[in-house]
């Protein structure tokens, strides 16, 4: 599908503080598009660029087929978002915030229409219930209504399961998928978070210190062969020696942090036989998270992390 958002050598300064570095990416129509970095990366800085809230130093936005700098108002009323905690009136109900929200934008709805509004996001049974009364978690989801409003190709949300607790995290996710498997709207979302990117995400960028370090698909780069396996056996010294000894000895890592092999998932299995058979008692041989290897490895947030890998 043709790409929604089109990004070129984005850069962004701050006085002396370079906040995003000649950032280049692009998303497709139709996907879940994941932003991960740690904080301070420059996820925010790079969203109020693609909102225009802030201009960007240097560098090219196009959505939709146009450039941002010089079709803002089209371009825009074709995008939602919610860049912080969406504003909502406490003690007016989901209906009326709703309601509220689409007046100010310009935008008549019949009672229906918000109702279906609020059936979109999993709120109709609460349209009558004051926001007081709401989660955090349903209030994030009455914010998406209300960005959802003016029925946007593409949707932009800045670590929107921030701050939720369990039951809220797994509804907003909930969401965003829907937003895009049902509704076929392109969701732009950022977080900190591997897990949140990994479950929701088809594509994803990760920058660090304003610089993109990858970019793909989420499948792609979740790459089984390069599985993580950290062992705990009751005698490290003996482990290491017959692994040394076999063909497991080219899948070691050097680290200092215990043993760790590098080596395709379907492999651990027979990983674990051998170390029996030679009657070494595991007491725990863990798949780590490849994603989250990879992300620590590419980032500067656990630089030590780099001796995980070859
Ligand atoms: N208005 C500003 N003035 C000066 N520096 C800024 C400004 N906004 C952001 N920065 C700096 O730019 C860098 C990137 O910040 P940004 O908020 O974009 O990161 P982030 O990835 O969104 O992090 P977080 O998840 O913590 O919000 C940081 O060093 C930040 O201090």
């Amino acid at each position: 599908m043709a790409s929604i958002i089109e990004v070129k050598g984005l850069s962004k300064t701050f006085k002396d503080i370079q906040a995003v570095d000649g950032l280049s990416f692009s998303v497709s129509g139709g996907e879940v598009y994941g932003f991960l970095g740690q904080n301070g990366a420059g996820k925010s800085t790079t969203i109020r660029m693609l909102l225009t809230l802030i201009q960007p130093t240097a560098g090219s936005i196009s959505i939709l087929g146009k450039e941002l700098a010089h079709h803002r108002k089209e371009v825009l009323s074709n995008v939602g978002a919610i860049i912080e905690k969406p504003d909502l009136y406490k003690y007016l109900t989901a209906l009326e915030n709703l309601s509220m929200f689409a007046r100010l934008s310009g935008i008549h709805l019949t009672k229906k229409e918000l109702l279906q509004g609020l059936q979109r996001v999993g709120l109709a049974e609460r349209a009558e219930s004051k926001v007081k009364t709401f989660s955090q978690g349903m209030k994030q989801r009455l914010g998406i209504a209300c960005a959802l409003v003016h029925n946007p190709q593409l949707i932009i949300l800045d670590e929107p399961t921030n701050g939720l607790d369990p039951q809220g995290i797994a509804d907003v996710r909930n969401l965003i998928l829907s937003l895009s498997k049902n509704d076929g709207k392109t969701v732009f979302v950022s977080s900190h978070l591997l897990s949140e990117i990994e479950v929701m995400a088809d594509s994803m960028l990760i920058i660090d210190r304003g610089k993109k370090v990858a970019e793909g698909k989420v499948s792609d780069l979740l790459n089984p062969s390069d599985t993580l396996v950290a062992l705990e056996t009751d005698n490290d010294e003996r482990t290491m020696n017959f692994l040394n000894a076999t063909e497991w000895s080219k899948g070691i890592q050097q680290n200092g942090r215990g043993l760790v092999l590098k080596m395709h998932r379907r492999e651990i299995p027979a990983l674990n036989e051998d170390l029996v058979r030679q009657g070494i008692q595991v007491f725990s041989l863990r798949a780590k998270h490849s994603l989250e290897d990879y992300f620590l490895t590419l980032t500067t947030a656990n630089q030590h992390v780099d001796a995980y890998t070859a």
